[in-house]
């Protein structure tokens, strides 16, 4: 069982509202980015203390740094901020990846609420306790797992978020179909006409399954890493483009590219039909539009994925496919089977 407690849906907002008037809660401080702080903390202010303290970053990934985190600590520490302060991470996954971080490092640790306000934070990033930021251009590579207090999931915040990001986050809703649920992935939804009342049994269904991965093995030593399907090349893609001003990838557009190109690696080593490959590449392609970089460049993207996490010493462990709907981690491969995965993505 995780410990935190999940809301979702008409629930998350007063639920949220009790926990910030908790007797043993000294101060509330709320952290936003530019985004977040215009379009969803008014949802929140009714029901929020007299004198919380709101701590804003700005936007974008570029911003997931040691440095912002500097900005969230020296805030509590001018206000006093003692260890029964509660932190509460209003914003997508930068925010929840990196006040989850700042919350499990200040004192040692203090406890945090999750609020993910948009589709990529609410079926993934926030939930299953995996906190960071970025260093040196490497993904999340200074991070604990620490599980916040509580989960508050309100779909309504997704009415103001950009249709490319809605996107991304689906992403990951299509990575959880594909590592353990093949009959949602057969459903084939059409991401164009969800409305935000259709969002809600989708983000549902996502953050269940993936709950039950990681109440098994909380701190990846095994399964867990089934949820990282498609992040070692997509990792590495959004690592070199971050790099490269001008080339924006989001996330999830990263992992897309990525689980096109490890669906290749799966059916190269025999573990996945070309049927099935076939209708994953369909599929992803219906959504995502092609991630662009020359060839000369797969090379220099694939070096990235020697820094993943999963790997051990020199072998690049991934997240395959045994079939739509079963993953299968801890699979080796080498750097050039990464270089030639990424140039069969680029010939598509
Ligand atoms: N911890 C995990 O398990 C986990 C899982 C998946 C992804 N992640 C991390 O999450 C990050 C990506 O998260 P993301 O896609 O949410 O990006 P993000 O946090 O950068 O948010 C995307 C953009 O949307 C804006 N925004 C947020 N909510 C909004 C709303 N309701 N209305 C309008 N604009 C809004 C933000 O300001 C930002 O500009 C990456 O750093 C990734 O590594 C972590
Ligand atoms: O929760 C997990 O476990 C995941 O791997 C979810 C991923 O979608 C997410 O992007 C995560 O932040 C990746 O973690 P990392 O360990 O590869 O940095
Ligand atoms: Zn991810």
């Amino acid at each position: 069982m995780l410990n935190d407690t999940l809301f979702i849906g008409a629930d998350a907002l007063p639920a949220l509202a009790e926990i910030v008037a908790g007797r043993t809660v000294s101060q509330v401080f709320v952290l936003v980015d530019a985004n977040t702080s215009r379009q969803c903390l008014p949802l929140l202010t009714a029901l929020l203390p007299a004198g919380f303290h709101l701590l804003e970053i700005p936007a974008g990934e570029e911003f997931k740094t040691l440095s912002s985190c500097e900005t969230v600590w020296t805030a509590l520490t001018e206000q006093s901020a003692d260890r029964h302060t509660l932190l509460v991470n209003l914003g997508g996954g930068v925010v929840t990846d990196l006040g989850g971080f700042a919350a499990a490092v200040y004192k040692r640790g203090i406890r945090f609420v999750q609020v993910p306000t948009t589709l990529l934070a609410q079926v993934d990033a926030s939930v299953g306790g995996k906190t960071g930021v970025d260093f040196m251009g490497f993904k999340n590579q200074l991070g604990v797992f620490q599980e916040p207090a509580a989960v508050c999931i309100e779909p309504r915040f997704l009415q103001t978020l950009d249709p490319r990001q809605l996107k991304s986050g689906y992403a990951e809703v299509v990575k959880h179909w594909l590592i353990a649920d093949a009959e949602a992935f057969n459903r084939n939804h059409s991401i164009g006409v969800l409305g935000i009342e259709d969002w809600t049994p989708i983000i549902e269904e996502s953050v269940a399954l993936k709950r039950r991965i990681v109440e098994q093995d909380p701190l990846e030593s095994g399964l867990r890493k089934l949820l990282n399907f498609g992040h070692t090349v997509g990792h590495a893609l959004e690592s070199y483009l971050l790099q490269q001003p001008g080339r924006e990838i989001l996330h999830g557009e990263a992992v897309a590219a990525g689980m096109v190109c490890e669906a290749w690696l799966s059916q190269q080593k025999g573990l996945l039909s070309t049927g099935e490959l076939d209708s994953i590449e369909t599929f992803l392609f219906s959504v995502f539009e092609k991630v662009q970089f020359v060839s000369l460049e797969t090379e220099a993207i694939a070096q990235f994925a020697l820094q993943d996490k999963k790997n051990s010493g020199s072998i690049i462990n991934c997240t395959l496919l045994e079939g739509i709907g079963r993953g299968v981690y801890d699979q080796p491969v080498t750097l050039t089977e990464i270089a030639e995965a990424l140039r069969y993505y680029h010939r598509l």
